[in-house]
């Protein structure tokens, strides 16, 4: 399964893969269709059957648990009710009624780098942006989610920033022959064996994981210990650890998470709260630097926004400046659609199971087909991006950038699938994203910085280069420079003065 699915690990056929993708159980050929792309079908699989589908990654390496989560088990992996409830808590962040101000602070620290940059250069500068959304949003998660100073911002060499950037692109991009045999091979070992390998294995990429997750499990072991050293002498915080430490020590004694499993949170939320942002801001400078209409409209309403902010006496944006920014909104939403960064995710039939199809389809024999047995194991590829371009849900030119579907009621909300503008960006269903609305607002947070400091263009013939890499998030890469890592050269001048 894994080889299957490792060849075909190019990022443009990722892309538009259709929904889902089949990959049957040990032995069976992939059959299933390149046509069940239908929202239903998405909408079937993660939300009305969900204990009967469970998150499966990678086969049998699920009960390994991949090499950065540390080998122990994260909120990524648990099934069912082994979720501990508690870690909800991650969903309060982003509610409330002003923006949080350590985004803001975060976002100023990043413009004034830039037009020191700029100041330094003869009025615009080539920025290739992954690594500094990396380290500032780095700074964000660790502020917000353990009350921690990664302190990436300051420091072009933080270990650990420079080891997340490098993480993803460098470990899961153009896999060799040889690592995809060995992944394949992988599957008929047995899990003992297989944790034995992710963890001794003398690989490069393997050793590069290995590195950041135990810098990273050094890191929360220190904070895990300070929390609970904070919580006895009743100085307990708000971030997500500290909430979780206190929920941990007034559960249930049955269900509580023992210290490896709140270790492994911080991996988790670490991995998926940090270069999720940090590519999909990437991808919208990518998309605003095509189109400079859209970004002049984005920027009037930016402006208009803060005048009326300014003429009620105030200073920084409130969430419901945010939510009252129809044209920012609908370029995120476009933005989230057209680039998800989470391309696909996985789902594995815990029993038996039928999948319906909305609509029928007739067989090369001219038999009607409604619904297709799915046995027992069977992994399913559930394609992200394939149902963000899906037209009958987008519209016909779903393969377009085109924020004015957003507005013009060209989007289809008659399924509602999805937690966010009808889309599978953020997933769907129990498993959904818990950090989504924390993660659309860190995104407006920035992008609104952003747009209203600074002008954004690309060398058309760079443009043309810039290719999606699948490597667990989709990373903009450079063709012919995948092994070089994440790379969006984008030219930026400063509006106003410097
Ligand atoms: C642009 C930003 C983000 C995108 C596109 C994104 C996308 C996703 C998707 C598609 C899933 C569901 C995967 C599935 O169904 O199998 C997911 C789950 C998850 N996300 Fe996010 N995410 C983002 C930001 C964040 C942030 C900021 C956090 C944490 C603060 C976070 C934490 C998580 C966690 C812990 C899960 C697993 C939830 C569960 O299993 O119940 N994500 N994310």
């Amino acid at each position: 399964m894994a080889s299957a699915l490792w060849t075909r690990s190019t990022a443009e056929r990722y892309s538009w893969n259709p929904t889902p993708s089949y990959i049957g159980p040990k032995g069976t050929p992939p059959y299933v269709p390149q046509r069940i792309q239908y929202p239903e079908t998405g909408f079937q699989i993660r939300a009305n059957n969900p204990y009967h589908w469970s998150r499966s990654c990678f086969g049998k390496r699920r009960n390994t648990q991949a090499p950065t989560q540390n080998q122990f088990p994260g909120l990524w992996d648990c099934r069912g009710s082994l979720l501990h409830p508690d870690l909800r808590i991650v969903r309060q962040q982003g509610k409330g009624t002003r923006t949080p101000c350590f985004q803001n602070q975060h976002c100023n620290q990043l413009s004034a780098k830039w037009k020191e940059m700029i100041a330094d250069s003869s009025g615009s500068l080539v920025v290739n942006t992954p690594p500094y959304f990396s380290r500032f949003l780095l700074d964000v998660i660790g502020e917000v989610a353990f009350d921690y100073r990664f302190g990436a911002i300051h420091s072009n060499d933080n270990p650990i920033a420079a080891a997340f950037a490098s993480l993803a692109p460098k470990m899961l991009v153009l896999p060799s022959k040889k690592a995809i045999f060995i992944v394949a091979l992988l599957e008929f070992l047995p899990p003992r064996l297989i944790r034995f390998f992710l963890r001794h294995a003398p690989f490069n990429r393997l050793k590069n994981t290995r590195r950041v997750s135990s810098m990273i499990s050094a890191v929360a072991k220190q904070l895990v210990d300070e929390k609970a050293k904070a919580l006895i002498a009743g100085k307990g915080k708000r971030d997500i650890m500290s909430l979780l430490v206190k929920a941990n020590a007034s559960a249930n004694p049955r269900t509580n998470l023992s210290e490896v499993e709140m270790l492994a949170q911080m991996h988790t939320i670490m991995g998926a709260g940090h270069e999720t942002t940090a590519n999909t801001l990437s991808w919208s400078l990518f998309e605003l630097a095509q189109h400079p209409d859209v970004q002049e409209k984005l920027r009037e309403e930016i402006r208009a926004a803060e005048q009326a902010i300014r003429n009620r006496g105030d200073t920084e944006f409130t969430y419901a400046d945010f939510e009252a920014m129809p044209y920012t909104i609908a370029v995120m939403k476009e933005t989230f659609r057209f680039h998800p960064v989470s391309y696909n995710t996985m789902r594995e039939a815990a029993r038996d199971e039928v999948l319906p199809l909305s609509k029928p389809l007739v067989s090369k024999s001219g038999k009607t087909i409604t619904e297709i047995p799915i046995p027992k194991n069977t992994i399913l590829v559930v394609s992200i991006s394939g149902y963000n371009r899906n037209t009958e849900v987008f519209g016909e030119d779903a393969h377009v950038f085109n924020p004015e579907r957003w507005l013009d009621g060209r989007v289809q909300t008659t399924t509602s699938l999805g937690v966010y503008g009808n889309l599978m960006t953020f997933g769907s269903g129990h498993r959904a994203c818990i950090g989504w609305r924390f993660a659309v607002y860190e995104y407006q947070t920035f992008l609104v910085e952003l747009v209203k400091n600074f002008e954004f263009s690309m060398d058309p013939t760079v443009a043309a280069k810039v290719r999606r890499e699948a490597a667990m998030v989709m990373v903009p890469t450079i063709s012919g420079e995948v092994m070089k890592g994440a790379q969006m050269p984008i030219t930026i001048s400063a509006i106003g003065t410097l």
